[in-house]
């Protein structure tokens, strides 16, 4: 747990608690006990804290928040009191990526020495928690205001030479750490402590504190979008301003403020479930699991289309190490995404592609060899299995066939090869290089290879993979597919797109869902209303009703912003209007008075629509879809529906996910009323009747928490 040992007159202190070497109890109590040692000890001079294995620490051991044991003596809090008030000089040396209580030791010390490969990091207000043990105090006076604030509300890792840069470190150092810090170690002189303790410091450039304070303040408020962690680690820097012990106190208290929000709880599960939905199962089948499967090894990948799709899981795949084949019919096109990849590359590691790794091909008989292949054709069924039945005939047998498909139908595809048992969807989001999410997505006959080959894939190239079952749109689209629905039926009934918009961005959102569909372009869902048979080029298909298609209320309004060709930003309008180049919506009289004679001519009474209201008629549908989704068995659980909404729709973090939310947030029972209550107004939307799995959930008086706990693995 923590070594100690003494070189001569230093005492060094490691922790050793792979993998990651987390400040959990035992190493607490451990280090402690060496510290005070080492204090006895005449002999010893001074005092090294570092780390063994991968890194120095990646803080306290989050298992523990949430339970007594966080608080069982000595606390991290009086083990960083320990260090500071030490009558021996302590130097931490950092390596790995050291992180919040880590940082905090480091900051309590009385230098601080670091590998030039380490980074330091502050991700506490990720977990909606504040930097407390006098973090918020001590990193200020150590590297100023603006660079603390900018460190602690982002929680972004620094490198060793930026936090030396920035005055966090004394010295970086290279090769035989240890080595190096025990020789600092030896040459600092117990004389000047004092003036090391960096409590006893004050913050540079505090007379232009307010300034900094009030900009950072401004952005933080736009950027944290209703999550109070990087606001109140505002004010808890606000307060180093002060006395430092009267700082403390404050930070203190704003950190018990938010270390008992629901929004840390939240955050904190946000972490978990990320972690958790590696290990998977089929509900049906919970003899196929992560445990039972083991994935094929993947060297070569080939990717068939090189439009934004297929360029940004190439330039994933490349990032990987990969070696990849792209496959694309049209030459210019191929040529265009060859030059995209190497200049995404080139920006990111400062060299292109080895030519090797990248072999790019209008023959798609190059394939031959590849282990996997990911097609990123256009969304059509059609075109997708004549696809998937030229790369059955001209790829090895034992090759995996994955399809970047948003919702169409596995099964399908799969049926247009001889070998249904390697096909799998994978469902890159785009931009497939930035966003972390990929649904993994098993036909009825996909094997448990070609899923466990499929997940592994996606750690490889740094994704968070959730496997989830075949049905309409998948998890993420099924869902999410019901929000616009209802966005559109306020529109209906009163409200204005900005109206939406901001009531969910408010919630949190980044963007409302007409912003969305104006960024993504009204047109690719229209041409799947086409194909669904929900809608025509031209209208409403004939001797159907304008509000109602398929047994269900219907809205056409996206339907005819699509027909007067007005597809979002890339054609200067759609449910707003872009000016030339500009991508602020603005919002359009045109589109007002469109709704407004909609609502005309289907007699819409006009009403003030409340922004509850608007969140609760957009969001309530999509969760008692999750729980239709969990009843019937396509996601191991509600933590994958809630990484799939954190990491591919934008759901805002600190409010745990969708499932998350309606089960600690909302309350199931409440959830239940509420959709009874819109069920009763709105008879004709079949989205309002709630899941039987709801209802059973509610009357028990269970939660979805402990529902998952006994079907997890
Ligand atoms: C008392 C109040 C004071 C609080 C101050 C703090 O220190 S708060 C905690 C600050 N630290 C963090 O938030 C660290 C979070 N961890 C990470 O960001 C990453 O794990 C990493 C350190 C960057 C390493 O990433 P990598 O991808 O290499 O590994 P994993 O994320 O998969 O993690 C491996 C397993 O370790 C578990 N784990 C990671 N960090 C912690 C932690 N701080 N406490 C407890 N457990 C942690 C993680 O859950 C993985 O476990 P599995 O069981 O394998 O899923």
């Amino acid at each position: 747990m923590a070594e100690c040992a003494t070189y001569g007159t230093v005492a060094v202190l490691q922790i050793n608690n792979p993998p990651l070497n987390v400040l959990g109890h035992d190493v607490r109590s451990q280090l402690m006990s060496g510290l005070q040692q080492a204090l006895q000890d005449k002999a010893v001079c001074s005092i090294v804290i570092m780390g063994k294995g991968q890194t120095f620490t990646a803080g306290a051991d989050v298992k523990e928040f949430g339970t007594e044991k966080v608080f069982w003596e000595p606390t991290l809090h009086s083990l960083v009191e320990a260090v500071s008030a030490s009558t021996k000089p302590v130097v931490t040396a950092i390596h790995g990526t050291t992180l919040g209580g880590g940082v905090a030791l480091a900051l309590a010390s009385h230098y601080r020495l670091a590998d030039s490969s380490a980074k330091m990091g502050l991700p506490e207000v990720q977990l909606g928690i504040l930097p407390t043990c006098g973090v918020t105090q001590r990193l200020p006076r150590l590297v100023g205001l603006q660079t603390a604030v900018r460190m602690v509300t982002s929680g972004q890792t620094q490198s060793a030479q930026q936090a030396l840069t920035a005055g966090l470190l004394d010295k970086v150092v290279t090769d035989d750490l240890l080595k190096k810090a025990v020789g600092f170690a030896r040459s600092v002189d117990v004389r000047g402590l004092e003036a090391r303790r960096v409590s006893s410091w004050t913050v540079p450039g505090a007379d232009r504190a307010e300034d900094v304070l009030d900009a950072a303040r401004k952005t933080l408020v736009r950027r944290s979008r209703g999550a109070i962690a990087p606001l109140t680690a505002l004010q808890a820097i606000q307060a180093s301003l002060l006395p430092f012990e009267t700082g403390m106190k404050r930070e203190a208290e704003l950190g018990r403020y938010l270390w008992t929000s629901w929004q840390a709880a939240a955050l904190r599960y946000a972490f978990f479930a990320e972690r958790t939905v590696k290990r998977w199962h089929i509900p049906r089948n919970k003899n196929v699991n992560y445990r039972t499967a083991e994935p094929m090894d993947i060297k070569s990948v080939g990717v068939l289309g090189a439009g934004t799709m297929g360029v940004g899981i190439t330039i994933s795949l490349l990032q990987a190490g990969l070696k990849v084949v792209l496959t694309e019919v049209n030459k210019a096109q191929l040529d265009k995404a060859v030059s995209l990849i190497q200049r995404s590359l080139e920006g990111k590691s400062g060299g292109k592609p080895q030519p090797m790794q990248l072999r790019a091909t209008t023959d798609y008989s190059q394939l031959r060899e590849v282990d996997l292949v990911i097609e990123a054709v256009f969304e059509d069924l059609a075109l997708k299995k004549k696809v998937f039945q030229q790369l059955d005939a001209v790829t090895n047998p034992r090759t995996i066939l994955a399809t970047n498909t948003s919702g169409l139908d596995i099964d399908q595809i799969a049926a247009a090869t001889q070998r249904p048992d390697k096909v799998i969807g994978t469902h890159f989001f785009s931009p497939a290089h930035v966003m972390r999410l990929l649904e993994n997505i098993y036909g009825r006959h996909t094997s448990v290879e070609t899923i466990a080959t499929a997940m592994q894939l996606g750690a490889t190239i740094g994704k968070v993979g959730v496997l989830v079952g075949n049905c309409p749109g998948f998890v993420g689209n099924r869902m999410k597919g019901l929000n616009f629905t209802e966005a559109m039926f306020l529109l209906e009934e009163g409200a204005e797109p900005q109206d939406v918009d901001k009531a969910l961005e408010e919630f949190g959102f980044a963007m409302g869902p007409f912003r969305v569909s104006d960024l993504a372009g009204g047109d690719v869902h229209w041409r799947r209303r086409i194909q669904a048979g929900l809608t025509t080029e031209h209208g409403p298909p004939p001797y159907t009703p304008v509000l109602y298609r398929q047994g269900n209320r219907y809205s056409p309004l996206a339907d005819m912003l699509c027909m007067q060709g007005r597809f979002g930003q890339k054609t200067g309008a759609g449910w707003y209007r872009y000016k030339s180049g500009s991508r602020t919506a603005l919002p359009d009289a045109e589109v007002h008075r469109l709704i407004h004679k909609h609502r005309q001519d289907h007699g819409f009474q006009r009403r003030n629509i409340s922004s509850q209201e608007i969140v609760e008629r957009c969001l309530f549908p999509l969760i008692n879809e999750g729980f239709r989704i969990l009843e019937e068995g396509l996601a191991t659980g509600p933590q994958d529906i809630d990484v799939i909404f954190l990491l591919g729709f934008g759901w805002p973090r600190h409010t745990g996910g969708p499932m998350y939310y309606a089960d600690k947030v909302v309350g199931l029972g409440n959830l239940l009323q509420s959709l009874e209550k819109y069920r009763a107004y709105h008879p004709r939307s079949a989205h309002w009747v709630p899941s039987s799995l709801l209802r059973k959930m509610a009357a028990q008086g269970t939660s979805l928490s402990i529902w998952a706990a006994g079907s997890r693995l």
